[in-house]
């Protein structure tokens, strides 16, 4: 090969970085060719074709190769992304009407003759809101988004390599095509790279293929197939778990394969959550309704003679006065909360609106592995040579009793031969732990408990080639140098798949044809153990031709040995969750590769089954059916077990279910899971065992990978959005006592506005603030989980939400119109006489903005109950409410009395009467609340469907 072709080729096995103009990437054929040909050619074609050398590349190459190829980096973390963000915040719709209105009243000031300070205070204030929320909203995501990233750091942050014939530690970021990687057991692999020296090297795979069992690793060349397959690569993302070796990189960044499976998830558009269209909708509504009103005020003072520019930004700050300021903050704040206490219950969720989402879940389709159960596997059974056998001990101890007869030793020897687990004893007090499969884990205990070394005979049978399992075969098979040089292939898996590939059985040593009558006999001891709970794994054998038979020739005319059946004991708080998850109307769909009976029975341990008969459907029986024939089996029944699935009939379920309506959380660990964890409404990925691109797919991480942690969350998302929609109700219908005034004095002629723009912001961002912020924290209710999940389609702004908004801004209107026109009436001055420094006029809006803060509240305390008296509930049970509510009354006397406020409000002081005149208008609105709740109660059906 020539040097000029090497980078030639070099480029041709990655895409990303960005282009040089020298070399352009050849065609995906030609780029498909070169990556397999890295597997297939020897040590020193490779180190040629890539360009490099035993000795690494040289400083001034990789430089070259640094500007050709670009960082080492997956796509998604650069830095150019924190802006972005920012300038998203300012093109949210609540922003680009306030940005506007800051303009023009910016410019109303600039060409106002005089210019009046009220007009620049004004403008300052709306920008203030924009800058104040654009801020908060930043910070938030930005937090996330960090927690995030810090979840799929898993590729190193430096590497050990060789450039210029000298071993160096670098930055990972730092590497590039043609590089020579030094790798130890230990060490996470920091770019794809062809091995070119292995000493018992093994990976563990499980970030790309979702297997966690480590798999051996060899430099020799392997012939041409799938990359992912080849034993001679080792990518980024995974592990070296064992042994070192040398590689050169052949592909870094977003070119790796780690890097296409992160792009591919990343594609998938992430559905909108029902919150986030809501929330979208009502803005879009409160923006037109704002911009309305403006105009129609604008449009009846004009032509009464009011000067233009005063007219324009009054229109204005009435149109400012209807958009909740407050709310994108505090929506964003109260989810926070939510996610906060989600994590202090081992459920780290990655974006705000996934909260909400959670609480109207309706369907969890859920692994069983790990997530109902420990995973932690013990063999407690065994079927050998017609008969079964007891095991005992539990865990991973290699302690216990188990029978000596040799069917059941070579049954144990070939599980063991088998594995790519290890068992590792106790170092001080920890338990003994298993490196690798769990299933194969306990194989590994149980043939020591049998008194054989599996070390001792791998050395004796050494391995020469391998199949690893996959979730699609179900089998897993490996072949191995017997002392004598003759080959012997061991596959182990699935009882039913491994026995259509078998055709014999050994009895007592001897190989004898498997008749129908032995094989139905092996298939009934089979659905015993997995009747009982147990996973089963049938193991068998064959002689092989040579070392490194196809994988057709390897798993055909085996001779069955036996059966190993393992209990994985449930996780005890599943019970209550799955009861937790039934009173709350949220269906649980188990969907697992296991056995339909190990899933039965399983799913009835912990409370999913409870029927005699629940509905059972293989992967096979699905594939069998067409959409329609999906969703009616998806109508058909409460309890329905999917098992024998593989990642691919998940994501069919998960959009079936989407179509019939329903909002689904999906579990899921491995890489290929990742399309069904971005399409569903929440993605859940396990914290403790799951892929990285699991947990990069998902919204939402179990840290303790429990199904309890999701009904949990659940209920969090349902007391989130409940606070919601109380801090709504109170923002909302304040919006209301604002407004009505304004109209009345429009109306009645009145010249002045009873209420300015500048004391509206101080209400929305300053009194109305913290109590909204309170009733986002309310604590989580009892009985949120009794009853059924909200449907989809309801509204946040439902009739009854918008029923009690108008009753109780309503109210709230009335009185503070009534404590306005009675100063004005009651001074006697005629209309037309006053100013805006008439002291009366002062006085009267001085009372509506207390008016309104007074009431404002009463108001906080009435939304905290839907049905039940707040009396019953407690007053006192939100003391952050309360301190919130005095706050703002603090507030409102401070510019009532202190001259520099007064100043920029113009209000007056109040006399004490008049506190309590408002603190009576505040209770009549709590006593009308209460009965309104009391006729509520005493109907015997209500829109709001039992809640409190
Ligand atoms: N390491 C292995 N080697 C061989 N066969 C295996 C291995 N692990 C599992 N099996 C067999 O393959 C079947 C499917 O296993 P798989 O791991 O795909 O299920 P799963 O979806 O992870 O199950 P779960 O829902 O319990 O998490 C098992 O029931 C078992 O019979």
């Amino acid at each position: 090969m020539s040097p000029e072709s090497a980078p030639q080729r070099t480029v041709g096995l990655r895409e990303g970085g960005p282009p040089t103009g020298v070399t352009t990437a050849p065609p995906p054929d030609q780029r498909d060719a070169s990556r397999s040909s890295v597997s297939a050619l020897p040590v020193p074609d490779v180190i040629a074709t890539l360009g490099s050398s035993l000795r690494g590349l040289t400083e001034a190459e990789t430089a070259v190769r640094r500007n050709r190829y670009g960082p080492n980096e997956l796509p998604g973390v650069s830095r150019g992304q924190v802006w972005r963000r920012l300038a998203a915040q300012f093109t949210d719709l609540f922003a680009v009407v306030l940005l506007v209105s800051s303009a023009i009243t910016f410019l109303a000031y600039w060409l106002g003759r005089p210019r009046d300070p009220a007009t620049l205070q004004l403008a300052l204030a709306i920008l203030g809101v924009v800058l104040l929320n654009a801020g908060i909203g930043f910070a938030q995501e930005y937090s996330a988004e960090r927690t995030a990233e810090s979840l799929q750091a898993m590729v190193p942050h430096t590497c050990r390599v060789l450039r210029d014939g000298e071993r160096r530690e670098l930055p990972a970021r730092d590497l590039v095509p043609g590089d020579v990687v030094i790798l130890e057991a230990g060490d996470a692999v920091p770019a794809d790279c062809r091995l070119i020296e292995a000493q018992e090297a093994a990976v563990n795979n499980a970030a790309l293929t979702g297997e966690s069992d480590p798999v051996a690793r060899v430099a020799e060349p392997v012939p041409s197939g799938p990359l992912l397959q080849a034993r001679n690569c080792v990518f980024m993302g995974t592990d070296l778990v064992a042994g070192t070796g040398k590689a050169v990189v052949f592909a870094t960044g977003a070119a790796t394969e780690f890097g296409r499976i992160y792009r591919l998830a990343a594609a998938a558009p992430r559905q909108q959550t029902p919150l986030q269209r809501q929330v979208a909708l009502m803005a879009r509504r409160v923006a037109g309704v704002a911009l309305a009103t403006g105009a129609v005020l604008f449009a009846v003072r004009v032509p009464s003679g009011q000067p233009f520019v005063d007219t324009f930004v009054f229109s204005l700050g009435v149109m400012v006065a209807l958009v909740p300021e407050g709310l994108p903050a505090t929506l964003s704040v109260s989810l926070a909360i939510g996610v906060r206490r989600m994590a202090r219950r081992h459920a780290l969720v990655k974006q705000l609106l996934a909260v909400e989402a959670l609480g109207s879940t309706s369907v969890i389709c859920t692994d069983k592995t790990g997530t109902l159960t420990q995973a932690e596997m013990t063999v407690v059974q065994l079927w050998a040579d017609g008969v079964p056998h007891a095991v005992s001990g539990v865990g991973y101890a290699p302690i216990g009793e188990i029978t000596d007869a040799e069917p059941v030793r070579e049954l144990l020897r070939a599980a063991a031969l088998c594995s790519n687990a290890r068992l590792v004893p106790p170092t001080g007090r920890d338990a003994w732990r298993v490196l690798g499969d769990t299933t194969e884990g306990a194989l590994l205990v149980a043939a020591r408990k049998a008194g054989l070394d599996p070390a001792e005979e791998e050395v004796r049978t050494p391995r020469v080639a391998e199949h690893p399992f996959d979730s699609a075969r179900k089998l897993m098979s490996t072949v191995h140098r017997d002392s004598d040089g003759t080959f012997f292939a061991y596959v182990k898996g699935a009882p039913l798949e491994l026995l259509a590939r078998c055709d014999a059985i050994d009895r007592s040593g001897t190989k004898t044809p498997l008749s129908d009558p032995v094989r139905t006999q092996v298939a009934a001891a089979a659905d015993g153990m997995a009747g009982q709970g147990l996973r089963v794994l049938a193991v068998a054998r064959r002689q092989a031709a040579d070392p490194r038979p196809p994988l057709e020739d390897v798993e055909s005319e085996l001779t069955l040995l036996g059966l190993a059946g393992m209990y994985d004991p449930p996780r005890p708080e599943v019970r209550e969750a799955v009861h937790a998850c039934r009173r709350a109307g949220v269906r649980i769909i188990m969907v697992t590769g296991d056995h339909p009976l190990t899933a039965e029975a399983v799913a009835r341990r912990v409370g999913i089954v409870s029927h005699p008969a629940p509905t059972v459907a293989t992967g096979t029986q699905l594939d069998a059916l067409d959409d329609g024939g999906l969703d009616a089996l998806l109508a058909s029944s409460g309890e329905l077990l999917l098992c024998r699935v593989s990642p691919e009939h998940k994501m069919r379920v998960v959009t079936a279910l989407q179509r019939r309506g329903e909002v689904v959380a999906v579990t899921g660990d491995g890489a290929n899971d990742a399309p069904a964890l971005k399409h569903a409404d929440i993605g859940v990925a396990m914290g403790a065992s799951g892929t990285d691109v699991a947990r990069e797919a998902a919204v939402m991480v179990l840290l303790d990978d429990s199904f309890a942690s999701i009904t949990t969350a659940v209920g969090l998302g349902r007391s989130v959005y409940r606070n919601i929609r109380k801090f709504l109700i109170y923002l909302f219908s304040h919006n209301i006592a604002e407004l009505v005034p304004i109209l009345a004095a429009t109306f009645a002629g009145f010249p002045l506005v009873p209420i300015t723009a500048v004391q509206i912001l101080a209400i929305d961002l300053g009194s109305d603030v913290l109590p909204a912020l309170a009733l986002g924290a309310e604590p989580m209710e009892p009985d949120v989980m009794n009853s059924p999940p909200r449907p989809r389609q309801e509204r946040l702004f439902s009739a009854s939400v918008v029923g009690r908004i108008l009753f109780l801004g309503g109210i709230q209107a009335l009185g503070v119109c009534a404590v306005f026109f009675w100063h004005i009436h009651a001074s006697g001055i005629p209309y037309a006489d006053f100013t805006k420094d008439s002291p009366v006029y002062r006085e009267a809006i001085t009372m509506v903005q207390a008016g309104i803060v007074v009431s404002q509240f009463f108001n906080a305390l009435a939304v905290r109950t839907d049905r039940q008296s707040v009396f019953r509930a407690g007053l006192l049970t939100n003391p952050w409410l309360l301190a919130a509510g005095c706050f703002g009354i603090g507030l409102m006397a401070a510019i009532s009395y202190a001259p520099p406020l007064q100043a920029i409000f113009r209000t007056a002081p109040l006399a004490p009467a008049d506190w309590a005149v408002l603190a009576a208008f505040g209770a009549l609105l709590l006593a009308a609340e209460e009965l309104r709740k009391w006729v509520l109660r005493h109907r015997r059906t209500s829109p709001e469907g039992g809640r409190r």
